[in-house]
């Protein structure tokens, strides 16, 4: 359409070894799995294919983001745009949930209350605290001493629009100037943190965006107008029928199963 003033591409990093054995990974810093790695470099070739062009990347400060990035800038023969990393494009920070089995969760306490930690807008997962079997080798790692704020006011759990309080202020400051100097912007992230942005660009609703699921490895164009409103419907790139069985693949990560 005429009045498309920018291409925004966002990206949930390709399959980490936690989505595989479906447990809250978060702030813990997987690398990708073997079909994570894939799953990126197809993501770099049907970009490349498609025949587009990066000028700025932005990911996470977690590994499988980055790594994400890197294939996908391989794969398209453009190692050299440079790519920008913020804890703001975390994923959300899972408190006490992270390490655990989603499944088993479900068993434990009911898909329903699964279903609220996971997609309620407004629901913030219980704290992590020292005794967590997890909390050292985040909050120990040196990547968090090199935040915008104080290691010690970094988050303990989030809910989603906690996710987007954080990082609407770097999207503002630091992604949309570099947009409006006509960059063609890969943000190279999470799960979480595509939705929440998706859900501000998008204007969903609160209750709307427990609807959105984004599948590991598919890149999202939005084609946005000169004040970042999506002119056309947001696109997932590559076999719909495929995107679609990846969608259910990830909803059903709540359902009810024993890992035994
Ligand atoms: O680490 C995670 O997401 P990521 O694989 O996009 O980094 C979360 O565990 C996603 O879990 P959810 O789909 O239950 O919100």
């Amino acid at each position: 359409m005429s009045n498309v003033k920018y291409k925004l591409f966002l990206l949930r990093h390709g399959e980490g070894a936690w989505n595989k054995e479906n447990r809250f990974c978060s702030w813990v810093d997987q690398k990708l799995s073997e079909d994570g790695v894939k799953e990126a470099q197809d993501c770099g070739k049907l970009l490349k294919e498609q025949g587009y062009k990066f000028d700025l990347v932005y990911t996470s400060i977690l590994s499988r983001s980055i790594q994400t990035a890197w294939l996908v800038l391989e794969a398209m023969g453009q190692e050299w745009v440079p790519v920008v990393k913020s804890w703001r494009l975390n994923e959300r920070h899972y408190g006490s949930l992270i390490g655990l089995n989603r499944a088993e969760m479900a068993l434990q306490h009911g898909e329903e209350k699964v279903k609220l930690w996971r997609r309620g807008y407004d629901v913030t997962p219980p704290q992590i605290d020292e005794s967590h079997p997890y909390f050292l080798e985040i909050y120990n790692d040196r990547r968090y001493t090199t935040c915008d704020v104080p290691k010690e006011t970094l988050p303990r759990a989030e809910s989603l629009k906690e996710v987007l309080d954080r990082l609407l202020p770097y999207w503002e400051s630091t992604v949309v100037p570099e947009i409006k100097k006509d960059k063609t912007v890969l943000i190279s992230a999470h799960g979480n943190s595509c939705r929440a942005l998706l859900k501000h660009l998008e204007g969903i609703s609160d209750e709307e965006i427990a609807n959105v699921t984004l599948p590991t490895g598919i890149p999202v164009l939005l084609e946005l107008d000169e004040n970042l409103r999506p002119v056309n419907p947001r696109q997932l790139l590559g076999d719909q029928a495929k995107i679609q069985a990846a969608i259910k693949k990830v909803e059903d990560q709540g359902k009810a199963k024993s890992s035994t």
